[in-house]
């Protein structure tokens, strides 16, 4: 470990040194220097992070290859929970709930699939291991057998429709797992990286350290078995599809999708040749390829890519000797794949020009490499050039996914087409909120509804008086010394990272209130700031209307409160159809009363004293208070229901502790890129709502994802 502490150390200062400009004195040597410093502090620690085999290489640019370790694969059988709302849908067809990573890759290796494939060196080619992947690589091999077995362009159009046609077929087992999986580990990302930034909050800069924290969650990630695709492989990975969106350089190695956080290609190594399912390939071969945001492509939206090594010469030598480019590593690489027609997954980066984003990596598919040629580059310098053209028979990226790619997101709400409101608040939020319809020609009819920021409470409804809250003075520090942090476990729920986020979801948040000593920016009041990313009210065609993010919202940032009048659920019995209610069932989904779940995966949180003590039998079936978002409301009430949502419930208790009336507001369950709709579950339970004539009323549900339950009640 001490050489990690010195790798981790020295990388650290070297990056933070640049950035405060130690070394912009214009001297490029130096500069360089320093670079090369922390490409070794760097590779040194990943290396040591990733605890694989040391190849070296004669590029320094490519000096280190990391292999990850191999994953034991032990075939235990991993629970899937059920509960009584659940209890009609098929085993295979519940909806999944966030067990950990291990129970589902454990899971995948139980029921056959290969998916996650620790056990058999990294290459999915068995017939006889239906899945997603094993279905693709045995097209290759059935469709023809005097193909290679990295044919994948053959590949790609006999298994068109079980792995690229997502949509339009049914959602299987195998598939479901991959992307349940995919979710869980970036979700595990998410977790560690808030606990880390949780240690550092005391740092002034944190905020900037993301780098060292990625090296550190990842070491965390190998640790724990984390990393979802352990072994490096060629071709799509399940669960990842085209068009999905990294958020940064570390998801991908968390996924195990590109192994490398600094360089562009991640390639398999010689020894590979050695393993039998990689016979007769040379190696090394890329699998994978990171085409960054400064990487000059005029040819952004056709099929075709032209690809330079970002180094572009190699510094052998002394420092300022640099010489033609030779066919050597990341050059070889690529003549490797272009000469055995092995694609290469490649992956765009944009930097983002939104709140708190900072480059977002979308997936465009498999290319393969058609040609190479010199050219002169940087002083007249020899640079090799390779063009990469995509495989046919893949999915276009939506228009979405290119705009998000981009960071581009439609501009002003003035210059948008379509625009119906340019703000549905009037003035009442800091941010405007246009509502925007390009579906079709429903005009947006706001009689009858006032917006509000704030809850309104219904006359027959009485308000405990506000609790006894903390004797902070200015901000809350200390946690010990913080009575309301004392109610969350002794910690506080909430990181000062990217404005605030909440670190997991709890059963109740207890935040600071109008009787705590502390002011407005205490770190405790995180959800009472208002909405501040950029929302927009947008047609959809089956969903009536909808919520979308402009910006990238954060994994555990608080994007909205549901607002409406606070009312008994009892004066609802005679209300025929309020598709706005909010059931206040904090209690009911802690406790399971009637089925409820708790919110947001299988999290498991201590009960406060305060919430145990209060009897299951007191519980009605149906929550006492809800929120009706009828006639009041704010932006939430057009938040839609969704079986795989990107937003979850928190309960939160600001000014009283009782839970029966607790807030209820919407955060970011992962990183949601600009333009995704923003959807949470409702939690209805199948059978539920029962129509005046007295028959039960079903309500399909359109949320067009994998795992739809598609029933919303
Ligand atoms: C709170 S409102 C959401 C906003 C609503 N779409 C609108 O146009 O005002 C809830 C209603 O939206 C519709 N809805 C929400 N999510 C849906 C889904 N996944 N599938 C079908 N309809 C949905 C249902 O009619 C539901 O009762």
């Amino acid at each position: 470990m001490g050489w990690a502490k010195w790798a981790y150390e020295a990388w650290y200062i070297t990056t933070e040194k640049e950035r405060d400009g130690d070394y912009d004195d214009g001297n490029d040597t130096k500069k360089r220097r320093l670079r090369r410093k922390r490409r070794w502090c760097g590779a040194a620690l990943l290396l040591l992070v990733y605890r694989g085999p040391l190849t070296r290489n004669s590029n320094p640019s490519t000096f280190f290859s990391i292999q990850f370790g191999i994953m034991d694969s032990g075939l235990v059988s991993g629970q899937r929970r059920c509960s009584p709302r659940l209890k009609d849908i098929p085993r295979t067809k519940r909806p999944y709930y966030g067990t950990s990573p291990k129970v589902l890759r454990q899971n995948a290796n139980v029921i056959g699939n290969n998916d996650v494939n620790v056990s058999n060196g990294g290459l999915h080619l068995d017939p006889q291991t239906p899945n997603a992947a094993g279905r693709y690589s045995t097209a290759t091999t059935t469709v023809d057998d005097t193909s290679s077995p990295l044919d994948y362009e053959a590949s790609v159009q006999a298994s068109n429709h079980t792995v690229f046609n997502g949509s339009n077929s049914s959602p299987s087992l195998d598939r479901k797992s991959a992307y349940a999986l995919v979710k869980e580990t970036i979700r595990t990302f998410n977790t560690y990286y808030l606990q880390l930034v949780q240690k550092m909050d005391s740092c002034a800069e944190h905020v900037k350290a993301s780098e060292q924290f990625d090296l550190k969650v990842l070491s965390k990630m190998l640790e724990t078995n984390s990393i979802m695709y352990p072994r490096k492989r060629f071709g799509h990975l399940p669960g990842i599809d085209i068009g999905y969106q990294f958020h940064s350089r570390a998801e991908m190695v968390a996924l195990g999708f590109h192994s490398h956080l600094l360089y562009d290609i991640d390639y398999m190594e010689e020894y590979c040749s050695e393993m039998e399912e990689y016979k007769g390939l040379t190696f090394p071969l890329a699998v994978a390829i990171v085409l960054s945001s400064e990487f000059d492509d005029p040819q952004e939206d056709s099929e075709d890519v032209i690809y330079t090594d970002q180094v572009g010469h190699n510094h052998i030598g002394s420092e300022k000797e640099i010489n033609n480019q030779v066919v050597f590593y990341s050059n070889l690489v690529l003549k490797n794949n272009m000469e055995q027609s092995v694609p290469i997954r490649v992956v765009r980066g944009h930097e983002a020009n939104s709140l708190h984003r900072e480059s977002v990596y979308t997936y465009h598919g498999l290319y393969k490499v058609m040609e190479s040629w010199t050219d002169k580059g940087l002083a007249g310098l020899l640079v090799y050039k390779f063009r990469l053209r995509r495989l046919e028979g893949q999915p276009k990226l939506t228009t979405n996914q290119v705009f998000s790619t981009k960071g581009d997101t439609f501009g002003a709400p003035s210059k948008l087409p379509g625009v119906l409101c340019m703000d549905i608040s009037g003035g009442k939020e800091e941010i405007r909120i246009p509502v925007i319809n390009l579906v079709d020609d429903t005009p947006f009819v706001a009689t009858g509804f006032t917006y509000s920021r704030f809850i309104q409470v219904a006359e027959n409804v009485d308000l405990p008086p506000n609790a006894d809250g903390c004797k902070c003075n200015g901000n809350c520090m200390h946690p010990k010394n913080c009575a309301c942090a004392q109610l969350n476990g002794s910690k506080f729920p909430y990181v000062r990272h990217n404005g605030g986020r909440l670190k997991k979801a709890k059963d109740v948040v207890f935040e600071c209130g109008p009787k705590c000593g502390c002011g407005p920016d205490c770190i405790n009041r995180i959800s009472q700031r208002g909405i501040k990313y950029q929302l927009e009210v947008f047609r959809t065609l089956d969903k009536g209307w909808a919520v979308r993010t402009k910006d990238f919202i954060p994994s555990g940032a608080p994007v909205c409160e549901y607002i409406g009048i606070l009312k008994r659920t009892d004066e609802l019995d005679n209300v025929d159809v309020n598709d706005y209610i909010f059931e206040i069932d904090c209690l009911h989904t802690i406790k399971g009363i009637e089925g409820r779940e708790r919110r947001f995966g299988a999290v498991s949180v201590p009960l406060c004293d305060h919430i145990e003590k209060i009897k299951d039998g007191y519980l009605e079936k149906t929550p006492e208070f809800c929120i009706d978002a009828s006639t009041i409301g704010n932006v939430s009430r057009y938040i839609n229901h969704s079986c795989e949502p990107n937003l979850f419930v928190q309960c939160i208790l600001s000014t009283h502790h009782d839970v029966r009336l607790a807030r209820i507001v919407l955060f970011a369950a992962g990183s949601i890129s600009p333009l995704q709709e923003l959807t949470y579950d409702y939690g209805y339970q199948l059978d539920s709502v029962i129509g005046r004539d007295g028959k039960v009323k079903e309500q399909p549900c359109f949320c067009g994802t994998q795992d739809c339950r598609k029933r919303l009640y």
